[in-house]
């Protein structure tokens, strides 16, 4: 046998991986050189869907890490710490890391990749954006000969599947979520999807790697899908939008010296590339000159998907392995150290949809339209669509303008009489 591995964690991604190494005939045949060679559990005793040898087992995790005969180590067992640390005593001991942990790598990723750097050692995480979709070497290689200016993605599955069914059924957000709980689709704790994290931890990630810099997660703005209703969903419907919940990385169109990151429910038109993607699938629309658009789609999360993307990175280290050569790859390194500049959300320039309820009394259109005006917002359309009770609903989409301004606008507009409430306010696409 020729490289050992050792798995740091046999959950769902570990035992899918291990699977799919001890089933390596009719797969690329350097599959073949590697060994399982030790793997690191919590609980030594639970029951496993795989088979190994009981020596291979341990849940003593520092002693992989620093077993001299570990090539490479594979951190598939989540969180925050003792993963990051043991990622680092991996790599100080000159061992190459694959990792599916977007959490720690959106975190920790600057301290990481400097410490790899230094060691000569390659941190592959293929799997920590898109699971299965192969993203994050395109954008290290194939693409990489572009210049890029836009990433936008649907890179949650738990919410992408609550927001289909909300669309297809009619939905409430709550129960929808309940539902999908009940049915393995959401965590117990759905708070790092539902409310944007973790995909503001992958387009952290994404917009890293298209952009050639660091990126400090304080600086990306998250929302989830918590406060998207029904009601929501059936206007974006008919206006001829469905709501997703997008990641986007982009240079600013003002100041191209900074970017915009951020992670919004959204209005996407129906006739957008990613309207279509539903359920709990992922899909990633990469644009830059001079190809224009690719998008990526397929299966975000799941155990074979994932350790498609996690063997994937192993075999590219095989291949490193196997090469005479010292000098490391440029294709497989970070190579930025620098951080980008992100701009606020308040320098956003985008469309939005807002939902007022005002009283039932003449003028309040114009009144809508004079705040908005006041503040250099143009209006697209404005629709007085019916009635809640006593009061009205008017709809308002607007054109293009600065985050900052609408939210001046919104401010002075809440404060007419003949408003009761803004219960909705979203980006367009
Ligand atoms: N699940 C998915 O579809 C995807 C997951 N990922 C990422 O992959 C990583 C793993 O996820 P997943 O497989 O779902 O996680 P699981 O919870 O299913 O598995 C975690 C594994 O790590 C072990 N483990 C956790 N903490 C420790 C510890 N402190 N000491 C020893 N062993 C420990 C557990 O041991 P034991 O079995 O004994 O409890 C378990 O085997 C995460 O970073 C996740 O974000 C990325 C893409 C998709
Ligand atoms: N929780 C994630 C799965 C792993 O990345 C999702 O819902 O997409
Ligand atoms: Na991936």
């Amino acid at each position: 046998m020729g490289v050992k591995l050792g798995i740091l964690g046999l959950g769902t991604v570990g035992t899918g991986t291990v699977q799919l190494l001890q089933d390596a005939v009719g797969r690329h045949p350097l599959l073949q050189e590697i060994e399982i060679y030790r793997v690191g559990v919590r609980s030594p005793n639970k029951s496993r869907d795989v088979q190994l040898q009981p020596e291979v087992i341990t849940t003593d995790l520092e002693s992989i890490v620093n077993d001299p005969a570990v090539d490479i180590v594979v951190e598939v067992m989540g969180g925050l710490e003792p993963a990051r640390s043991l990622i680092l005593q991996a790599i100080n001991n000159g061992k190459h890391v694959v990792t599916a942990n977007k959490a720690a790598i959106a975190r920790f990723g600057a301290e990481i990749f400097t410490a790899a750097n230094q060691a000569g050692v390659y941190v592959m995480l293929e799997a920590a954006v898109g699971g299965g979709i192969p993203v994050i070497q395109p954008l290290k290689q194939a693409l990489s000969v572009n210049r890029l200016h836009t990433v936008t993605g649907i890179v949650n599955g738990t919410t992408n599947y609550i927001l289909t069914r909300m669309q297809t059924e009619g939905s409430d957000f709550g129960d929808v979520l309940a539902d999908a709980q009940r049915l393995g689709y959401a965590e117990a704790d759905p708070t790092a999807d539902v409310d944007g994290l973790d995909a503001g931890d992958k387009i952290a990630i994404l917009a890293s790697l298209a952009f050639d810099g660091r990126i400090n997660l304080e600086d990306v703005y998250c929302e989830g899908i918590r406060q998207v209703s029904k009601t929501d969903i059936a206007y974006a419907e008919k206006l001829g939008f469905v709501i997703k919940l997008l990641a986007i990385a982009k240079n600013q169109a003002q100041d191209a010296t900074k970017l915009s990151v951020r992670v919004h429910p959204t209005f996407v038109p129906k006739t957008h590339p990613l309207a279509s993607i539903n359920g709990v699938y992922n899909a990633i629309l990469v644009e830059g000159e001079p190809i224009g658009q690719v998008m990526f789609f397929g299966p975000g999360a799941g155990a074979g998907a994932t350790a498609s993307a996690v063997t994937s990175d192993i075999l590219s280290l095989v291949a490193a392995l196997k090469s005479n050569t010292t000098a490391p790859n440029p294709l497989l390194t970070c190579r930025h150290e620098e951080y980008s500049q992100v701009a606020p959300i308040s320098d956003l320039l985008t469309r939005f949809y807002a939902r007022f309820l005002t009283k039932d009394q003449a003028g309040v259109i114009g009144q809508l339209g004079t705040c908005f005006g006041n503040h250099g917002v143009s209006i697209e359309s404005i629709v007085q669509t019916g009635f809640q009770g006593e009061l009205v609903e008017i709809v308002v989409v607007t054109h293009d303008v600065r985050e900052g301004e609408f939210r001046q606008a919104l401010a002075e507009i809440q404060n007419l009489p003949a408003i009761d409430s803004i219960p909705s306010i979203l980006r367009v696409l």
